[in-house]
C-alpha cells in the first residue's frame, strides 16, 4: 500500500480521488503504527499536557504500584511478569493504547526525569525502568511497606 503510494506520487497525471482512496484503504494496525512513530512529534496544548500530569500524578498517588507501560515494548512485559510472579497488585497503564499516552510520557518524563517505558512507582517512590526493578534487592520489602503484597 505505501509503496503503491509512493509509486503513484512520482505519476503527475495520478487523480486525487486516488490517494484519497488509498488512504481510507488504512487499517486501524497501520494508523496504530503510524500513530506511534509520529505520535510523540504531535504538538500538545498547555491545557492538555495539565491534564495529563494530574493523570499521571493521580496514578501514582492512589496506587501501591503504577507500571507505566506499552504493550509491545519487551522491558515492560519484563517488569510486568516479575510482578505478577511475586502475586503482587499494580497498576498498568499502556501508554501506545491510551489517547494521553503521548502526554503522559512527557509529563513523566517532568515528574520522574526519566521518558523511557517502563517507568515504575512503588509507595509513590520513583523506582526506574526495568533493569532497576530487576537490581532491587529489597524489592518483596518495598512491595510489602506499599500493601502490594
Ligand atoms: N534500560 C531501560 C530500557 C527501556 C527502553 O529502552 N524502553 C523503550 C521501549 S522498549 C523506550 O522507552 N523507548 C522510547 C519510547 O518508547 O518512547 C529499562 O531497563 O527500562
Amino acid at each position: 500500500m505505501i509503496s503503491s503510494l509512493m509509486s503513484q506520487s512520482r505519476v503527475a497525471s495520478v487523480h486525487p480521488a486516488s490517494y484519497i482512496r488509498a488512504l481510507l484503504s488504512l487499517q486501524p494496525p497501520t494508523i496504530s503504527f503510524f500513530k506511534r512513530l509520529f505520535g510523540s512529534f504531535a504538538a500538545t496544548s498547555p491545557a492538555a499536557m495539565s491534564a495529563a500530569t494530574t493523570r499521571a500524578q493521580s496514578l501514582i498517588n492512589d496506587n501501591a504500584v503504577v507500571v507505566f507501560s506499552k504493550s509491545y515494548c519487551p522491558y515492560c512485559h519484563s517488569s510486568k511478569k516479575l510482578l505478577k510472579d511475586l502475586n503482587a497488585k499494580y497498576t498498568v497503564l499502556e501508554l501506545d493504547q491510551d489517547d494521553e499516552g503521548s502526554a503522559i510520557q512527557t509529563a513523566l518524563a517532568e515528574i520522574s526525569g526519566q521518558r523511557t517505558v517502563p517507568n515504575i512507582f512503588i509507595n509513590q517512590k520513583h523506582i526506574g525502568g526495568n533493569s532497576d526493578l530487576q537490581a532491587k534487592t529489597d524489592l518483596k520489602e518495598l512491595l510489602e511497606a506499599a500493601g502490594a503484597l
